[in-house]
């Protein structure tokens, strides 16, 4: 556990960083993030030593480490320095060797077992143990930063300060020495300060982030405490915005650029529909923002072709995924471009109409399949082989609508579909209660995310309405469609 209290220290009496406090127990990670200059490498000179404490004071395990003598420092903490003084004729081998120098005793140093076993677990553990015997001069940047990772953890000591750890090495090879910090913390009980320039590779990898400023704390706390986009924005000056991590619960942040030519405008209209025997096409010069629930590509993304795949009614498919993969292959789309809903519903039956609304248009586009409609309310009592008879609604926004808008607009298509499965009387064959959709639909909102952004999609809204009014009608128009044919 090290505790730094007050802490302020620089070059030459110039307190460079001021007044940090921070607590890091042990088996814990502390990464340190701020601007180029804000006195990350500084802090962390000044707790390994290399610069002297102005003020403050720094403890490990209730002791303060004025009161350790150089080589019992060395034992307790080991350090990664941004810059390396770099010995260029040592072997890979003889570089990770030096961090054994802190355990080297007596006036002839005797390297003992336990210093071989250090030094070759750490060659082994960092993936350099292949070039043990090649001159440092030899190897890549990032090979060579393995290698001065290896040195630190060959020191075997409690505490590992790193400075920029990942510098120059590439996504794997990131990924493998944060694995490897991370291990040694949460397994050795390893306590690691270390500077990191990623945001998104700090929040991943340390339990605390502590956010420097000119010298000074700007904020201390869990990785969702720290990265906020406002706090992130005012201390970096650059426009960011976070989104959750797929598989963690961590935040990730990405940066808005300022360029212009983003800004190109296009606005889809009707004609730019292709209606085939196979499919109804929308395909757009500029991706569009999605949330969809269809089967390729759901979710929330950019796209810019919209399938709705019109298939046999006996399509019983028992790898989905990878059929839809195939027909994107051999039409020649694109599978990263591409959404598609599929339905069994003949594209000729599609219900497509334009609206124009204050913030701009919108287009809505739906093939409804009914012949097995159900009432949410009683689908538990069914027990049905998967079947086919969907509704699938597309809204197509000329428009820019927040995250949350887009999430509203989902709720306010839903509503509309139900309301016109209502009026038309659709009716649940099992139960004969008024159905409230099929058991398979589909709902695509996508936006060009032009314009003014709408904070809000549900129906107290100009969006709102339209998708409700669109929605409605169009679902209405699909159904009877549907009904025709027969
Ligand atoms: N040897 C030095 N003598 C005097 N001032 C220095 C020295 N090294 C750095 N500084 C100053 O201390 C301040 C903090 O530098 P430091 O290297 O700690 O920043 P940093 O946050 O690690 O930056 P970066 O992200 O660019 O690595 C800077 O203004 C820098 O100019």
């Amino acid at each position: 556990m090290i505790v730094v209290e007050h802490l302020s220290g620089g070059y030459e009496d110039v307190a460079i960083v001021k007044d940090i406090s921070f607590t890091v127990e042990k088996g814990k990670i502390l990464g340190i993030l701020g601007p180029n200059g804000s006195g990350k490498s500084t802090l962390l000179k000044v707790m390994s030593g290399i610069l002297p404490a102005i003020d403050g004071t720094i403890t490990i395990d209730g002791k303060n480490i004025l009161s350790y003598n150089a080589r019992a420092l060395a034992k307790k903490m080991a350090v990664l320095p941004q810059l390396h003084a770099n010995a260029f004729s040592n072997s890979v081998r003889e570089a990770v060797s030096l961090g054994r120098y802190p355990h080297q005793t007596g006036f002839f140093s005797s390297w003992s077992e336990q210093d071989e076993q250090a030094v070759q677990h750490a060659m082994l553990q960092t993936g350099v143990k292949r070039y043990e015997h090649t001159a440092m001069e030899f190897l890549s940047g990032g090979e060579q930063q393995r290698v001065f990772v290896a040195q630190a953890l060959a020191q075997t000591a409690e505490i590992l300060l790193l400075d920029e750890p990942t510098n120059h090495l590439d996504i794997a090879h990131q990924r493998q020495i944060l694995d490897l910090v991370r291990q040694e913390a949460v397994k050795c009980g390893l306590t690691v300060v270390m500077v990191l320039h990623d945001m998104n590779l700090a929040s991943l990898y340390c339990d605390e982030l502590l956010l420097m400023e000119g010298g000074q704390m700007r904020a201390l706390g869990a990785p969702h405490e720290v990265l906020v986009a406002s706090q992130i924005e005012e201390v970096y000056q650059a426009r960011v915005t976070t989104y959750a991590h797929p598989e963690l619960p961590k935040p990730q942040i990405t940066m808005m650029p300022s360029a212009t030519d983003f800004q190109e405008r296009a606005v889809i209209k009707k004609e730019h529909f292709t209606i085939t025997e196979h499919y109804i096409q929308l395909k757009t010069e500029i991706p569009l923002k999605t949330v969809s629930s269809a089967v390729h590509n759901p979710g929330i993304g950019w796209h810019n072709c919209l399938l709705n795949r019109s298939v046999p009614s006996d399509y019983v498919i028992s790898d989905v995924k990878r059929e839809v993969n195939e027909f994107l292959r051999k039409g020649k789309f694109s599978p990263t471009n591409t959404v598609v809903m599929l339905t069994a519903v003949p594209t000729s039956l599609v219900a497509m109409n334009e609206f124009s609304a204050p913030f701009g248009s919108m287009i809505v586009a739906v093939t409804a399949g009914v012949g097995n409609a159900v009432d949410v309310s009683r689908v538990h009592e069914r027990q049905d082989d998967p079947y086919i008879g969907t509704i699938n609604t597309w809204v197509i926004i000329n428009g820019c609508l927040s995250e949350e808008a887009f999430f509203q607009a989902m709720m306010t298509a839903t509503e509309a579909k139900t309301k016109a499965l209502h009026s038309e009387n659709i009716r649940d064959e099992r139960s004969g209660t008024i159905a409230t959709g099929t058991a398979t639909d589909s709902l695509l909102i996508a936006a060009t995310q032009k314009g003014e952004e709408m904070l809000y999609g549900g129906p107290i809204t100009e969006v709102g309405k339209m998708i409700a009014k669109g929605v409605y009608e169009t679902t209405v128009q699909a159904i009877r469609n549907y009904k025709n044919s027969f």
